[in-house]
């Protein structure tokens, strides 16, 4: 048997025996697999060395703010992968805004509630008629067509679409001055439309290399990777050479400031559910970015003017320049104090602390404009009224809170749904950090139709105060506890 194998090994075919054949064939095909793997790993390490940005870890979703969307990046694509999709539009139901008929129809003095058809007409064309037309929600954000569809998909950072200069240049008339929608210290924000039609905001970053570089990572590390409905969405960039630009969604309907104050008052005035369901929204895309993903943004430039608006009157937040990446239960000092005046909470502005309780004190001021119409800080009133926070409290202690609804607003809302606006405001302006709520609290606390606060809010608030009472440091003295808005609203 033995002798047979050594004789059929031994047998030479091409001028080689069997035997060094087979273990020639057994290290070709050794080599083979090495190579290949070889490969393969190598592909892997380049296309890690060409991300240049982070990528974000799996969110973490907690319990309390379940009603969230969260996309994921799909790495071949780049397109996003849906996880979930919580917060739900049952906040997109029916908006109001009253429009000013005497610019549109020439009676002058009078307003007229509208409720708009988002499809095919703008907020604001009906309102001479006085029409009232059924409003429903456009098709769902995630089942929508991607504004990207028919661009080729392409992009190395594994995230968005890269667009070429003359993408841009193509898209915004050569950066023409008539597109011009905004211009800032950080550069100059033009209106397009991609080849596809798709109509877009490119920021285009000043061109100053190390600064451009910084300002490019932080927006496109805080929002790159994330969509939700209330959070302006980036579609992509551009980097050439020294130039830095940011392509993102186009959101038409101004923005909040605007709509309180600006340019958009003379379609008329948001009625107060526009103004809670903008702010309903706001809170949402803050809670989505506080608590659910990590690490978590904290977006340090809130206020009315980064709160954009769309057909829907769905509040979608923007201007991500300043943001910061904190990890879990992380808070940042900086010597460097950022933000608007107005706007920044007292901690931050004095000692440079900064966390999302920053963030839930700006939401609170933005809150309280929608609610006043007036700006945060305004040298044009006498003295007492000056900074509204202030003004606003000492009228809420006075129990004038009836008071300070924007004048502007035809329908008055109802006593309930006031002082369920204002003590939400008011607790997220509180001056000790530790005590303003979370955003996903915030958002309960506006969406609840229970007076004046959920139940469970409200437990949990008062065995903060037994607890603080029991710890000698922080226990509040009778004044103290007459600065809290619960007992100033009679609650
Ligand atoms: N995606 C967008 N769609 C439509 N308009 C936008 C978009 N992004 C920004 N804008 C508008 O462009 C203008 C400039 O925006 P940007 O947030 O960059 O600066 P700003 O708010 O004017 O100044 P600041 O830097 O002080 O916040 C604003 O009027 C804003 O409403």
């Amino acid at each position: 048997m033995a002798s047979d194998l050594n004789k059929t090994l031994s047998q030479t075919y091409i001028g080689l025996q069997l035997w060094v054949l087979i273990v020639i064939g057994l290290a070709v095909v050794f080599l083979v697999i090495l190579g290949i793997s070889l490969w393969l790993s190598f592909r892997k390490k380049s296309r890690k060395a060409n991300d240049m940005l982070p990528v974000r870890q799996a969110p973490y979703i907690p319990e309390e703010i379940k009603e969230i969307s969260i996309d994921q990046v799909s790495a071949n694509n780049g397109g996003l992968n849906t996880l979930n999709d919580k917060f739900s539009d049952r906040d997109s139901e029916k908006v109001l805004f009253n429009v000013d008929n005497g610019d549109e129809s020439g009676q002058s003095g009078s307003f007229n509630h509208v409720e708009k058809d988002v499809k095919g007409s703008q907020p604001g064309e009906e309102g001479g008629t006085g029409e009232v037309s059924t409003y429903r929600p456009s098709s769902h954000p995630l089942t929508a067509p991607s504004p990207l569809s028919g661009l080729p998909e392409f992009s190395h950072l594994g995230w968005g679409h890269w667009f070429t200069l003359r993408d841009l240049h193509l898209a915004t008339n050569r950066f023409s001055k008539d597109n011009v929608i905004g211009d800032g210290g950080y550069g100059v924000v033009y209106r397009g439309n991609l080849i596809n039609g798709t109509p877009v905001a490119v920021k285009k970053l000043l061109n100053n290399p190390g600064q451009a570089d910084k300002d490019f990572r932080v927006e496109v590390e805080a929002i790159g990777h994330v969509r939700h409905k209330n959070l302006v969405r980036l579609l992509g960039y551009c980097i050439e050479g020294t130039q830095r630009m940011l392509v993102y969604e186009y959101v038409n309907n101004g923005n909040l400031e605007q709509w309180l104050r600006g340019d958009m008052c003379h379609k008329g005035y948001l009625t107060w559910e526009a103004r809670i369901k903008i702010l309903l929204g706001t809170a949402k895309a803050l809670a989505y970015l506080h608590e659910a993903i990590e690490p978590k943004v904290v977006h340090r430039d809130i206020k009315s003017s980064n709160i954009l608006i769309d057909d829907n009157f769905d509040a979608k937040i923007s201007d991500f320049g300043l943001a910061k990446l904190l990890g879990d239960g992380k808070s940042y000092i900086t010597t460097r104090v950022m933000g608007t005046f107005g706007y920044v909470a007292p901690e931050y502005a004095n000692s440079g602390l900064l966390n999302e309780k920053s963030d839930v004190y700006s939401f609170g001021v933005v809150l309280l404009e929608a609610i006043t119409g007036r700006y945060p800080v305004d040298y044009g009133r006498p003295q007492p009224e000056v900074n509204m926070v202030e003004w606003l409290k000492m009228m809420v202690q006075l129990r004038r809170s009836e008071e300070v609804v924007d004048p502007n607003i035809e329908t008055r809302p109802s006593t309930s749904a006031l002082k369920r606006a204002l003590l939400t405001a008011l607790r997220c302006v509180d001056p000790d950090a530790d005590k303003r709520p979370k955003m996903s609290q915030v958002v309960r606390m506006l969406e609840s139709e229970e007076y004046p606060i959920p139940r469970e809010d409200r437990r949990r608030r008062r065995n903060q105060a037994v607890n603080s009472d029991a710890d000698p440091q922080r226990k509040n003295s009778d004044a103290d506890r007459s600065d809290d808005p619960d007992s100033r609203l009679g609650i």
